[in-house]
């Protein structure tokens, strides 16, 4: 069986990881690299590629529909919510850590760093949450893999720079940074989270299920849930993010949608029964609506299509 996977080194070790697991299981696998639009526009923000990130995902699609590839391992929160039947989501895997990171060019934690320092961020989320929490830091845009991303951190361009850590987990980098609270900076939906695409009724599907993890859907699944109402292309400032309590009998959910400045924000933070989750879910959902957070996904994604076109139903750059 053919893994098709973007060439990044994330990309890449998300991959062989799949590709490991799968052989445990007894199944051989193949790993063929597909150049995407999105790998070679890299110079502007992804917002401003056409599709944002969710056009990884479609293009590897289409290679699977033509049946060049067998399999395709996705960060799961670059999925746009609408996918193709045809191409189940055979696998979740169980969750990495699900959080940012702060990494800092000299270690100075974020309560510490002087005013006007510089943050490197592409992501709308991100940036939105660092100007709420501190208003007096700038931020500037950060493009690039992982590695291009540390590297501009080692060359001095940024006084520090906001990642998953699931990332520099992935990669096997031991580097040193500080974890964000989801209190105040609410991942991406899906964040640290990697999902295993197929062909419906294939062999593939049935070997790479083997590899599903039910909590990490469910929460997953719930984190998508949290935030459908909201409308404004998911391309605007929201997090959600659901954790399973360790006896698994409730979920801790947390959804957040904010102004791109920062200066307005909506959140939710409840604990949900397990049983019924998916229903109280909704409920959630719609509150986060009534409480204003369409209204500010609507006036962010004005206030984006003002600036590029195109991007649409990815949540996270
Ligand atoms: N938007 C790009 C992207 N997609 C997935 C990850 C990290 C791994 C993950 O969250 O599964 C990243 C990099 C980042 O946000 O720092």
């Amino acid at each position: 069986m053919i893994i098709g996977t973007r060439g990044s080194q994330l990309a890449l070790a998300q991959t062989r990881n799949v590709a490991n697991l799968l052989k445990e299981q007894g199944v051989e696998t193949s790993i063929k690299i597909i150049k995407t639009s999105g790998d070679r526009f890299t110079d502007r923000p992804l917002h401003a590629v056409s599709g944002g990130v969710g056009a990884f995902v479609r293009e590897l699609d289409d290679v699977m529909l033509a049946g060049e590839i067998d399999i395709a391992v996705h960060s799961m929160k670059d999925m746009p919510t609408i996918r193709p039947q045809t191409l189940p989501t055979a696998a979740v895997l169980k969750r990495d850590t699900p959080f940012d990171v702060l990494i800092t060019y000299d270690g100075t934690p974020l309560d510490e760093l002087p005013e006007q320092s510089i943050i490197g961020t592409s992501s709308l989320r991100r940036t939105a949450q660092i100007k709420r929490y501190r208003p007096d830091l700038i931020t500037q845009d950060l493009r690039g893999n992982i590695d291009t991303r540390l590297r501009k951190l080692k060359e001095g361009q940024y006084d520090g720079i906001l990642l998953a850590k699931a990332g520099l987990e992935r990669m096997g980098w031991e580097i040193e940074g500080e974890i964000l609270s989801p209190d105040f900076f609410c991942p991406s939906p899906n964040q640290g989270t990697v999902a295993i695409v197929t062909r419906a009724g294939t062999e593939a599907e049935a070997a790479v299920s083997m590899l599903d993890h039910t909590e990490s859907r469910i929460a997953t699944e719930i984190e998508r849930i949290l935030i459908s109402e909201l409308g404004g292309g998911c391309t605007t400032p929201v997090g959600s993010y659901a954790e399973i309590t360790p006896d698994k009998t409730e979920i801790h959910v947390r959804a957040e949608v904010l102004s791109l400045d920062g200066g307005e924000a909506v959140r939710i933070d409840e604990f949900i029964p397990m049983r019924g989750g998916i229903e109280k879910a909704r409920e959630l959902g719609h509150r986060l609506v009534e409480m204003g957070g369409r209204r500010l996904a609507e006036e962010a994604l004005l206030q984006i299509s003002r600036n590029a076109s195109g991007s649409e139903n990815s949540y996270d750059y």
